[in-house]
Parts: C-alpha cells; structure tokens; sequence
C-alpha cells in the first residue's frame, strides 16, 4: 500500500464541545461477586476518547459527596447526595432477556443536571449523554438552545428504573417526554437494544440515527440512505463503555474533518479498543499517534461539518473508505508501550480501576 506524506502540521480542531452526563461508580457483578469496581459514565468513556483525540471541550456533570476517582474536568460535586452507581450482573443477562450482555440496575442516583447547570455560553456542538435519567427534557431543550448541533445517546432519554431495585428498563422514545425534540437533535445513536425502542423509519426523517451492533459495527441511517460501517476485531472482556466510547471517536472523527462514513469507522475502532479493557480504557500512546495520523492523512474537507452546517455532510462512502479501514486496522498491531506511557484522561496511578479479580466475561 502507497501512503501519502501526514499534512504538517497536524492542527487541533477549534470547535468548542459540551458534554452533559453524570459520571458513576460501576460494579461489575459474576457469579454473585463482585469482579470490577470503576469509574463510569458515558461522560467518562466520551471525555477519555476526545482527550485521546486532541478534541477540548466543557463538561458538565454531577457527583456526589463520596466520589471516589480523580478526574481532569471536575464535576459538580453535591454534598447532600451520592454520587450515582450502577451494578452490572454479567450472568443474568441472558436468561432474564435474550437481547442484553447484562442486567443493569442503578443503586444509587444522584441529582438530575437543571438546565441552570449549564454554562451560559455558546458552543458549537453538544453531547446529552446522561446514563441514570439526569437530563431532563428542559435540559435538552436548552441544549439544542445554545449548541448548533447535538448528538443524542437514546440511553439518557428511554432509560427508565424499577422503583425497590433500580433495574433499567427501557421506555418507547414517543413515551419518553423528549419525543418533541428530536427535530432540533442533529444525531441521535442507539444500540440495537435499545433501537428496537424506537421508530428507526420515522426519526430518520429528522436526524440522522446511527444504530450500533456490538462486534458486527454499525449502521448509518439518514433521510435518503443507509450504510453499514464495517467493525474492527476485539478480544472482548468487558463490553461496558463500547457504545460511549463509540460515540467519542465517530464525534472526534467529525470534529477533525472526517465525512459521516469515515468519522464512523474511528467510532468502530475506539468501540473495539474499550472492550478489550476492563472499565475506562488506557490508550496506548504509540496507537494512538498511528491514529491520529491515519486520521490526518484522511481528511477530505478543510473544516469540519459543524462550521458549514447540515448541508455540507457527507453520508455517502467516499473513494478509499475501505483503505481507511485497512490503515486504522493496522494501527493496531503497533507494539505496545508501557503502562507509564499510556494515556487517559484520568489518571491511573489513582485508580480508576479500583479492584480486578477476574475478566467479566471472556471471548465472544
Ligand atoms: N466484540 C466487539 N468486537 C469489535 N468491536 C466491538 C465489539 N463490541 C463492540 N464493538 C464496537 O463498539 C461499538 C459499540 O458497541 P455496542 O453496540 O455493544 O454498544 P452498546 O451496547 O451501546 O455498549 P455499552 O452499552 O456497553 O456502552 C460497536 O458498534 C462496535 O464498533
Ligand atoms: O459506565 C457505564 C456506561 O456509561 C454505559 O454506557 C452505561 O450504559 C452504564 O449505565 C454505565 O454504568
């Protein structure tokens, strides 16, 4: 294969971001014990991605007095309450409902994210992705207010919970309360899961929905067309996060130039990178220089989507989107550093992995 010179220099996108979400407290649960404890929250899974990625941006999110992970953009911490916690019971999820890798079940929540939480600013793109039911409609509508674009995660819309056990069940979209909106929601992602909660065919007329199916990728919807976007390979060992950290790398994609097509091929990569690891994942950081730079050479537009608006996207695949998968696969097979010379976005000499004993679940 003939590669073409990396464009100098490499230029961090100027797009300001928001994010909305509450960080929590995950506990991975097999066989009656407890075999993680981590830091979590699509908001983390997201943050770590675009750190990874040179994408800067603001974030807004809630904690309680007994949130135990360092992180590098400090949440609203609220003295009068707990910081949200889910437990994920990886063996019950196939016998309670074949659809799920496992049953979720949020044991503690902390405050909802008011509209008055966010900053009084614009910014360019906005991210809702709430995982215990914080964001409130009123909160999404004054997202879509101050953002020129938002990306929607349907689990912070369609999420509902059992009131002694805290089980996450999932709510039609139309039932949800934030049905009204999704004309002023530029992309809305699910997983297949949780798709199946939604009329795929109606909300495509209004904003592009992206479905994700775990190992085999994803799949594009848009007005006039669909695509599927092949996935990457991944030993995995804990599926938590994929979806988030999926969401992180088709956004920083956008954020750095890349079309719809290609900008979902990154999603793909950083969704397998994440369930290769227990909890947040560490980079490792020749990897991700290999990306960065695959990404650079792909560029087939000068800004990125947000500064010409919805007209300007791409959704069709562009010559050489095959190659562009082949070269990020290969950024895989780069030797890997130490665990020194990882990155992440919160730092690891204080844990965001507090205890291992075993792998959640092994293979496929
Ligand atoms: N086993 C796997 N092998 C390779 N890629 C994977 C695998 N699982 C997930 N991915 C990648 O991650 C993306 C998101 O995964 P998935 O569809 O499982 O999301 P999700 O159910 O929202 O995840 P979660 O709720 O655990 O965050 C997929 O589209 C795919 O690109
Ligand atoms: O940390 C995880 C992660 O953010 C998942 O995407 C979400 O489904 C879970 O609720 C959360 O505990």
């Amino acid at each position: 294969m003939v590669t073409t010179p990396i464009p100098q220099p490499q230029t961090t996108p100027i797009q300001s971001a928001l994010i909305v979400g509450n960080y929590c407290h995950d506990v991975l649960l097999q066989g009656g014990a407890v075999v993680a404890e981590t830091l979590g929250g699509a908001a983390s899974f997201i943050s770590n991605v675009f750190s990874a990625l040179s994408v800067s941006f603001h974030l807004t999110s809630k904690v309680g007095f007994d949130f135990k992970y360092p992180v590098n953009h400090d949440p609203i911490v609220i003295p009068t309450s707990k910081t949200t916690v889910f437990h994920a019971y990886f063996d019950q999820g196939h016998t309670e409902n074949a659809h799920q890798d496992r049953v979720l079940k949020r044991v503690e929540v902390c405050d909802p994210i008011n509209p008055s939480d966010l900053p009084d600013k614009r910014f360019d793109f906005g991210m809702a992705v709430g995982v215990g039911g914080e964001i409130l409609p009123e909160t999404l509508e004054k997202m879509v207010e101050i953002c020129d674009a938002v990306f929607v995660d349907i689990q912070a819309l369609i999420r509902a919970f059992d009131k002694n056990e805290g089980t996450v069940k999932l709510v039609g979209l139309k039932e949800s309360g934030f049905y009204h909106l999704l004309p002023r929601v530029k992309f809305l992602k699910a997983s297949s899961e949780e798709a199946l909660f939604m009329d795929v065919e109606e909300v495509r007329q209004w904003c592009c929905v992206v479905v994700t199916h775990g190992k085999d990728g994803c799949e594009v919807f848009w007005k006039d067309g669909e695509m599927k976007i092949e996935p990457f390979g991944a030993n995995q060992v804990d599926p938590t996060g994929a979806g988030d950290s999926f969401l992180g790398g088709f956004v920083g994609g956008l954020v750095h130039g890349l079309v719809v097509p290609d900008a979902a091929l990154v999603g793909n990569l950083f969704g397998s990178l994440t369930v290769g690891q227990i909890g947040l994942p560490k980079f490792d950081l020749r990897l991700l220089q290999r990306i960065k730079d695959e990404v650079q050479r792909r560029k087939l537009q000068n800004t990125c989507w947000f500064e010409g608006g919805n007209d300007s996207m791409s959704f069709t695949k562009p010559d050489g989107h095959d190659e562009f998968h082949a070269s990020l696969a290969s950024t895989k097979l780069v030797p890997t550093c130490s665990i020194q010379e990882c990155q992440r976005d919160v730092p690891r000499s204080a844990g965001s992995v507090e205890q291992v004993i075993q792998p959640p679940c092994n293979g496929q």
